[in-house]
């Protein structure tokens, strides 16, 4: 069952209702729907809290009647709340939309699973790698030097990843990928259950550390510069990927998308393997929305304090020849890839 679906009433103080749209106040600013809950009770019983948005900053206080929300917005609103540890809370009354309005063009179901997604070639393993890999994967990275982007760190292994250029550069290569890595490698076969072509032989590495908060635009991996399957391992923190396609591409079927976008996404757990092939590699953009929190079924995930992502691919020796013309550098026609 969905979440009630509330629309803040702007600048009408006068209109009564039981709801309350309170910004300044969730998850993200550290104040738990519990102790929300229990901080606006003072003035009535609270019947919920909800989550207003994708935000985290922003909630909806639902009381049985209107005095208990009228008595609160008048104490709460623009005033410290003690109970809120002295926060400054911005309130106004809200509605409950009928059920027909309830889609917000700005958020998209996630997935906990690939196959619900059903965007062709996009896998997900849970648990690819145990905990005490995980430990010693992210010891190994921070034991070597990190290079600073603007929002994120990275690390490239075997051929550096020139974002200037979105390409590498395959006279240079830098080495072996790092024996570190062994545990994962070895493992990719287990796509094969899933994945008929699950390549083997990769000899690019990418490591990025996302901060809490931070994501990354949309794009394609260039085509011309890495082959057709695509691994990345998330460890650490969790975060929410997305996918869309234009609406005018024939790569998509006609469901799940606002805008000019069809848009799709999935939760990826700490320690889950992720891989991108045939249409979800060529023709979708992946990105991950600058969020602090996901909302993935109805439950706000608070994103850790850094996720740090191995991405693994295979260079690319000669032009692409996919069958997604349209996104591919190397059969030259006009490409939607952005920036990284
Ligand atoms: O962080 C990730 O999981 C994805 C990274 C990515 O898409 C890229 O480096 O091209
Ligand atoms: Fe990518």
């Amino acid at each position: 069952m969905g979440l009630p679906k509330f629309a803040r009433l702007k600048g009408v103080h006068e209109e009564l209702s039981c709801n309350l749209y309170v910004a300044n106040c969730g998850p993200a600013v550290g104040l738990t729907l519990d102790c929300i809950a229990s901080a606006f009770s003072a003035y009535g019983t609270v019947k919920g809290v909800y989550p207003a948005d994708e935000s985290g900053c922003r909630v909806i206080v639902s009381y049985y009647d209107e005095s208990s929300a009228q008595s609160a917005l008048k104490a709460l609103d623009k005033n410290p709340c003690h109970d809120l540890g002295g926060r400054f809370l911005h309130i106004r009354y809200s509605v409950e939309r009928p059920p027909c309005q309830v889609r917000d063009p700005d958020t998209v179901q996630v997935s906990l699973k690939a196959s619900e997604m059903n965007i062709p070639g996009i896998y997900l393993i849970h648990d690819f790698v145990s905990a005490q890999e995980e430990e010693q994967l992210l010891a190994a990275v921070d034991a070597r030097p990190w290079h600073n982007l603007a929002k994120r760190r990275v690390q490239h292994y075997g051929y550096e990843f020139c974002y200037d250029i979105r390409n590498v550069n395959t006279q240079q290569k830098l080495g072996d990928l790092p024996s570190f890595v062994e545990c994962i490698i070895e493992k990719i076969p287990l796509f094969r259950k899933l994945h008929e072509a699950a390549d083997i032989s990769l000899d690019q590495l990418t490591v990025n550390e996302y901060p809490a908060g931070v994501g990354l635009s949309p794009h394609i991996d260039t085509h011309s510069a890495f082959e057709g399957s695509i691994y990345s391992l998330s460890l650490s923190g969790s975060c929410i990927m997305e996918f869309r396609a234009s609406v005018g591409d024939r790569y998509m079927n006609n469901s799940d998308y606002s805008s000019n976008y069809a848009r799709k996404a999935i939760y990826l757990p700490p320690r889950s393997m992720l891989l991108l092939s045939g249409e979800g590699r060529y023709a979708w953009q992946h990105y991950i929305p600058h969020h602090k929190v996901d909302m993935v079924k109805d439950t706000v995930i608070r994103r850790g304090s850094r996720r740090v992502s191995f991405t693994f691919r295979k260079v690319r020796k000669g032009p692409c020849k996919c069958d997604y013309p349209q996104f591919c550098d190397s059969q030259q026609v006009k490409q939607e890839i952005g920036s990284y």
